[in-house]
């Protein structure tokens, strides 16, 4: 299945080896998500409702809130999958609704449940990386360069998943699928990196050396802007500088990430009160 009509293949640059994740960052001085008064309506209901947020190049941002808050749509408005019913957003400084989202979506480096799930299981896992640099989920008759395939095993060796480049992604457990997803996300060296929930269906093993590779992604100031959905405080890696969180598609709190992460912002958030810690740049937080 294909997402542009036209692959459109990207120019990846090389990066470095080893534990650093290879990527490099777009040029715009200008916000990279700038939404204004954003709603999105469905069967008579918001599930966003006049949300406004800007992201600059150099942030990394957080989305945090419970199930169902909206944080999933969110994304897919950055992402350029889903149109606003009411209100203005602009991506890579791109007004949605003006122009090509195909053109659009291959400088957004998305990994999410949906995208994951058109992956087809007997894809080869090389493949499902290298599919990302013509915006394409499938390999068809597309022709793939050197650097491509040198990039795509490049960022699932940074990954932690080298080794399993020949497998199909349909034998690959949940934990290797989301790092797979991950390198997927930065093959066509995105100006903007939207990750929804990926330490989901981890271990605490692979949890915590993807908390640690991302947080090697984040602190890079090379990197692009990074969005990263979570629910869990404990999966925010150290190097996010700001956080949204959101509650029944609405902001409940935004800006600087120790501003947000508060006992009464979050317990607003997730209705109930909080303990909220913070130790070694990683965040914890318990019913109090
Ligand atoms: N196409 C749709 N039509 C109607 N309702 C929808 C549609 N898509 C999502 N929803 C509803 O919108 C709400 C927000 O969904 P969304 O997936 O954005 O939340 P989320 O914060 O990502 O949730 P979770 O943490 O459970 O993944 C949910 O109640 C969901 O059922």
């Amino acid at each position: 299945m294909s997402e542009a009509s036209r692959p459109t293949p990207a120019r990846p640059a090389a990066g470095p080896r080893g534990d650093a994740l290879p990527t490099t960052k777009g040029t715009p001085d200008e916000p990279v998500l700038d939404l204004d008064g954003v709603t999105v309506v469905r069967d008579g209901r918001a599930l966003l409702e006049d949300v406004s947020w800007a992201v600059g190049a150099d942030e990394r941002w957080v989305v945090l809130g419970p199930n169902g808050a909206g944080k999933t749509t969110l994304l897919q408005i950055a992402g350029a999958r889903l149109f606003p019913t009411r209100g203005r957003a602009e991506v890579l400084g791109e007004e949605l609704g003006a122009v090509d989202v195909f053109e659009l979506r291959p400088r957004i480096g998305l990994s999410s449940a949906a995208l994951a799930e058109r992956v087809p299981p007997a894809e080869k896992v090389v493949d499902v990386v290298l599919t990302a640099a013509y915006g394409m989920v499938g390999r068809w008759r597309e022709e793939y360069e050197g650097p491509d395939h040198a990039r795509a095993l490049e960022l699932l060796d940074a990954l932690g998943v080298g080794g399993l480049d020949r497998r199909t992604y349909g034998t690959l457990s949940e934990g290797e699928r989301k790092r797979v997803q991950l390198a997927r996300a930065l093959m066509a060296d995105p100006e903007l990196v939207l990750l929804d929930e990926p330490a989901a269906g981890m271990d605490l093993g692979g949890r915590e050396d993807l908390v640690r590779r991302l947080s090697g992604l984040v602190a890079d100031p090379a990197a692009p802007a990074v969005v990263l959905v979570t629910h869990h405080v404990e999966e925010v890696p150290p190097g996010i500088t700001h956080g949204l969180l959101l509650r029944e598609g609405r902001v409940v709190a935004q800006g600087p990430l120790e501003d947000v992460l508060t006992p009464a912002a979050l317990g607003a958030t997730f209705g109930l009160a909080l303990r909220v810690e913070r130790s070694g740049g990683r965040w914890a937080a318990r019913a109090a």
